[in-house]
């Protein structure tokens, strides 16, 4: 079956039984509270963490079963945070995005150099391309770390929190290619705190103390009752263009 399936997860950590099926050209975005999960669930996701119960699936198989560079060719994942190559070019960075069709010794290719000027100019980051990464601000740095797993053309792309470190204008950029790359048959994943950027989704995952609590079409789920529940009374959300719009009250 294709899509990338979460099935039945249980622990680590606070996990509790955690169903989530991302499905080639849709984007779901995954919302909650602090320690409800989320980074937890997208590791476990990416096969960087085992589950205690239940397992995931890429296209019907179990994701265990994958080699690491067949793997990485079909999902990339975009981390919270460090450690960073901080020594390296940008343009070497985001090359490592190509080791699972090259190898540690393979040569670089055509297709492979395109793949990287392709990343570096959809994530914005290809005047910084000679630049070392210890010398870019965080969010210059973000959109590297963004072209880097966009590098592998994944079917699946996992990412955490990646708005973060990014001023206005770069958060609706790539909030844009998000959803592009949906359209374009990506399934995308993506940890965000801001409902409204979660607005934009295909479809919200809501995560709270390790169990989904809602799952849906933005207008379905972010609701005041629900987001009341999660951020507390202030929470409103007003219409705009037939999409949630979250804000506080007072
Ligand atoms: N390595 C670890 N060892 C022990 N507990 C952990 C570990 N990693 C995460 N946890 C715990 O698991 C819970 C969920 O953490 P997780 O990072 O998945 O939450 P989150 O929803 O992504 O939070 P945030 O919004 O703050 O990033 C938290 O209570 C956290 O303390």
């Amino acid at each position: 079956m294709a899509g990338l399936e979460a099935r039945g997860i249980v622990g680590p950590f606070a996990l509790r039984g955690v169903d989530l099926l991302v499905r080639p050209g849709e984007w779901v975005a995954l919302l909650g509270p602090n320690g409800s999960g989320k980074s937890t669930l997208l590791r476990v996701m990416a096969g960087l963490l085992r589950p205690k119960g239940g397992g995931v699936y890429l296209e019907g198989k179990p994701l265990r079963a994958y080699g690491s560079y067949a793997r990485g060719r079909l999902l990339a994942y975009l981390p919270q945070g460090g450690p960073y190559p901080e020594g390296l070019v940008v343009e070497e960075v985001v090359r490592l995005g190509r080791l699972p069709y090259l190898g540690l010794w393979g040569r670089e290719g055509g297709e492979d150099r395109e793949a990287v000027a392709w990343a570096l100019e959809v994530a914005g980051a290809a005047h910084l391309r000679g630049r070392f990464l210890g010398t870019l601000s965080g969010g210059e740095r973000q959109r590297v770390l963004l072209a880097r797993a966009l590098a592998a053309r994944p079917r699946y792309l996992l990412l955490d929190e990646p708005t973060t470190y990014l001023d206005l204008a770069h958060q609706a950029e790539v909030v844009a290619l998000l959803r592009g790359l949906a359209e374009r048959g990506v399934g995308v994943l993506s940890v965000l705190h801001d409902p409204n950027q979660a607005a934009l989704a295909h479809r919200v995952a809501v995560l709270r103390d390790g169990r989904l609590l809602s799952e849906g079409p933005p207008g379905a789920v972010l609701t005041e009752p629900l987001l009341r529940g999660l951020y507390g009374p202030r929470v409103r959300v007003a219409l705009l263009e037939g999409r949630p719009h979250v804000y506080l009250d007072g």
